[in-house]
């Protein structure tokens, strides 16, 4: 089985105000940070872009466009137009949001994630879920999305009730939990 990695960036960026996965700080675009994390973790055979048709054309590397049908509904929408493209592998998923995860935090997430292949594992901290860091894998996994679309509970928190979802938590880690922030707002960078 081989780990796709799939940096996230087909939302719309409303609160931002411009599109966030192309913002350009420390001298790389906001995915870009991302994608070079995954890139460095070296656990990653491929890497790609899960983005919208409009976007599609901005990103400098592979995009998996998000399925017509689920077009704006969201991490989940995109999620399943990769699982389309890579049915057999294990996604390593991070949005281009967060671009201060850790090698050391890809690292704790994958070899969880070998050790248990039917379960999705994914970053929790104190009990706050950060399900688009996180490993998605299993069998069914392309169908059991595919199921969640249409029935247009879009929350990751609907989807894991069908799932055995492992929340790997950091306070039990030796981990700095700004590794988890999240960029929302133009505030949030700095
Ligand atoms: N492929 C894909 N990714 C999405 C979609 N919606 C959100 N995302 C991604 O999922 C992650 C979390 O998105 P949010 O921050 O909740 O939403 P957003 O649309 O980017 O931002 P807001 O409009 O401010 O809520 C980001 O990496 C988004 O790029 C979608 O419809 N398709």
């Amino acid at each position: 089985m081989k780990t796709i990695g799939v940096v996230l960036a087909g939302g719309k960026s409303t609160r931002f105000g411009e599109q966030k996965s192309l913002y350009e700080f420390d001298g790389r675009k906001m995915y870009e940070h991302v994608y070079d994390r995954l890139a460095a973790s070296g656990l990653c055979d491929e890497i790609v872009v899960n983005t919208n048709k409009v976007l599609a054309p901005h990103f400098g590397c592979r995009t998996i466009i998000d399925d017509e049908r689920y077009e704006d509904h969201g991490p989940l929408g995109g999620l399943y137009a990769v699982k389309r493209a890579y049915p057999a592998d294990r996604l390593m998923v991070v949005s281009c949001d967060t671009p201060f995860v850790s090698q050391e935090w890809l690292q704790a997430l994958h070899s969880t994630a070998a050790a248990r292949p039917e379960h999705i594992v994914i970053s929790a901290e104190d009990g706050k879920l950060h399900p688009t860091i996180g490993v998605y894998q299993g069998a069914g996994l392309k169908e059991d999305l595919r199921r969640q679309l249409e029935s247009k509970r879009l929350s990751f928190r609907a989807f894991f009730e069908n799932r055995e979802v492992i929340e790997l938590d950091i306070r039990e880690m030796d981990e700095d939990p700004e590794i988890f922030r999240n960029i929302n707002y133009k505030e949030d960078i700095e």
